[in-house]
């Protein structure tokens, strides 16, 4: 009964929350999307934002874009797991299918920021793996910032603005990686997903495993 993190070998396991956090920029959606790759039984948790699309952004793959109208019947209807104010945005994490996922030994990604990042793990403090990105430098965040399709000055320079109070709150995660070259950090973040898919309370059928092994079933 192994569990190496391959598909076919999860066994009965409950899926995990893989919650990524970062200042803007750091790489966080570039690392997501090497991971989601890679593992097919990871699947992405796609946010609602009242921002708009940027140009190669995709409506119901990078976000669900909702005018502010939408975003607050979201809210009434409670229909997001937690919603915060980011960069005089509003961005949610919808509910929807989080909970059956991880129940049918789905593992879910979540990018979002520290206040997203505590209020998941306060409603399922077993369910989440907190990680953190930071970057190299801060100018060389402001320059991957500059590189992104859709960014102008003024843009950059509010998220360089916060960068400094998203950092403040790395102590509160579980992992942190410095994302300088992206293939260590990705292989990192791989090791994370892989090791804490081990853990016992997500290793579900270990329990008839054990009465088995103790004549108990
Ligand atoms: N290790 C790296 N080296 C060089 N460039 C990188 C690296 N990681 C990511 N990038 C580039 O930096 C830019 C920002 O990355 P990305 O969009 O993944 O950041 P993010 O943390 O998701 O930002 P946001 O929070 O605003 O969504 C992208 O153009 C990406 O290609
Ligand atoms: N609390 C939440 N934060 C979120 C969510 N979705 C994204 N984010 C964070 O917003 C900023 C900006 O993202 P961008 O795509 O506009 O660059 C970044 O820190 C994301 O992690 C969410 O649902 N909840």
């Amino acid at each position: 009964m192994s569990n190496s993190g391959h598909p076919k070998d999860r066994g009965n396991r409950r899926g995990l929350m893989l919650v990524l956090s970062s200042p803007s920029g750091a790489g966080k959606t570039t690392l997501s999307r090497m991971l989601l790759e890679e593992f097919g039984d990871v699947k992405l948790s796609i946010s609602a934002t009242t921002r708009p699309p940027r140009p190669n952004e995709v409506h119901g793959e990078d976000y669900y874009f909702k005018t502010p109208d939408e975003f607050h019947r979201m809210i009434e209807r409670r229909e997001f797991l937690e919603w915060a104010h980011v960069f005089d945005k509003h961005y949610g994490t919808p509910k929807a299918d989080t909970v059956a996922r991880l129940e049918a030994g789905e593992d879910v990604l979540f990018d979002v920021d520290w206040q997203g990042a505590d209020a998941l793990h306060d409603q399922m403090p077993n369910d989440v793996v907190s990680v953190f990105i930071l970057p190299p430098s801060i100018e060389a965040l402001q320059a991957r910032l500059m590189g992104r399709p859709g960014s102008t000055p003024e843009l950059v320079a509010r998220r360089m603005e916060d960068a400094k109070r998203e950092i403040m709150h790395w102590r509160r995660y579980d992992y942190v990686i410095v994302n300088d070259d992206l293939n260590v950090a990705y292989q990192r973040l791989k090791r994370i997903l892989l090791v804490e898919r081990l853990k016992r309370l997500r290793q579900i059928d270990l329990e008839d495993h054990v009465r088995a092994l103790l004549g108990e079933a």
